[in-house]
């Protein structure tokens, strides 16, 4: 298990982590969201044990990671910039990794540069951006770490590489348990990929859960009434989102699906369905929301 507790981290007077927790089980996939500069690489970078926290503790299966060499190889961190440690090629980088990662599997990594089409003779200079994220995100992988952490995951990846690597992700988790944290900020590549899913705002995590269990408590709703409606028709509702469109309201609403649409159908429109939300719609419904409460 991965356990963050009540860590702090600042950059010179600018805090970006505060009192941050966050607790993974062995063996899932958990998905990282946040607005931009909402520390979410700040986040992974010290639970991969690149940088300290300030305050707080970061541990994997009960042993702590910063300045614990033997726990950091079971770690592997996809920048999201792609560093190649000064290596001119994926040959040289498998051959670097392989020092730090007794797992290194360079078979594994030329199967990957294989179904991807990369060469691991060609100097990274010559590749695209896509191309090295490929690369680094197979020696990744290759390295059969226990905990993954892909910051911006699948970016900028074409979508046959995307399907290769997810499929290779979602097979080392199954077969070998191994954990992954993945950022992204096209939603869409992380959901139903994901177990669990993290919310990281304002430098803390609000919401960590399946998106099954977010369905459940958000509800989207479309109504239609044969008269403007009057806004304070939900003022007794748990709101995230409200639009309304003269006749139209489209609305998220928090609580139980059936009660919500006993309540609504109380009001008698001519039209009342229910939605589940999307993962981009309830990032947005509850960021707007933290926003109207500030
Ligand atoms: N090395 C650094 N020195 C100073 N400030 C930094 C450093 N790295 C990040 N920051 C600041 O910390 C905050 C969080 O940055 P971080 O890159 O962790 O966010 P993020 O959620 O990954 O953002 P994005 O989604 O845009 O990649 C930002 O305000 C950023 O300017």
């Amino acid at each position: 298990m991965l356990r963050v507790q009540n860590c702090c981290k600042r950059y010179d007077r600018q805090t970006v982590l505060e009192h941050c927790g966050l607790e993974q089980s062995s063996g899932t996939i958990l998905g990282l969201i946040g607005i931009n500069g909402a520390g979410k690489s700040t986040l992974l970078h010290c639970v991969s044990g690149a940088i300290p926290v300030d305050e707080g503790t970061i541990t994997w299966k009960g042993q702590p990671v910063l300045n614990h060499p033997e726990v950091k190889q079971k770690i592997f961190l996809v920048q999201d910039e792609p560093v190649f440690s000064s290596t001119e090629n994926g040959r040289e980088l498998i051959a670097y990794l392989s020092l730090f990662y007794p797992t290194a599997d360079s078979v594994l990594f030329d199967e990957l540069l294989k179904e991807l089409n990369l060469d691991s003779t060609q100097p990274f200079s010559t590749f695209s951006k896509g191309m090295k994220r490929q690369l680094l995100t197979a020696a990744g992988l290759a390295m059969h770490p226990q905990l993954i952490l892909i910051d911006e995951v699948f970016d900028g990846l074409d979508p046959f590489a995307r399907r290769i690597l997810q499929g290779q992700l979602a097979a080392q988790t199954i077969d070998e348990g191994m954990t992954s944290i993945l950022t992204s900020h096209r939603l869409q590549d992380l959901e139903n990929f994901c177990d669990e899913y993290a919310l990281l705002d304002q430098g803390k995590i609000l919401h960590q859960n399946s998106l099954l269990q977010i369905q459940q408590e958000l509800i989207k709703v479309h109504l239609a009434f044969d008269h403007p409606i009057d806004p304070d028709l939900f003022q007794d509702f748990d709101v995230l989102k409200l639009e309304i469109h003269s006749r139209i309201a489209q609305v998220i609403l928090r609580g139980n699906r059936e009660e919500l649409e006993k309540r609504l159908q109380k009001f008698h429109p001519v039209m009342l369905e229910l939605f589940d939300c999307s993962l981009e719609e309830i990032f947005l419904a509850q960021l707007q929301k933290r926003e109207e409460m500030a």
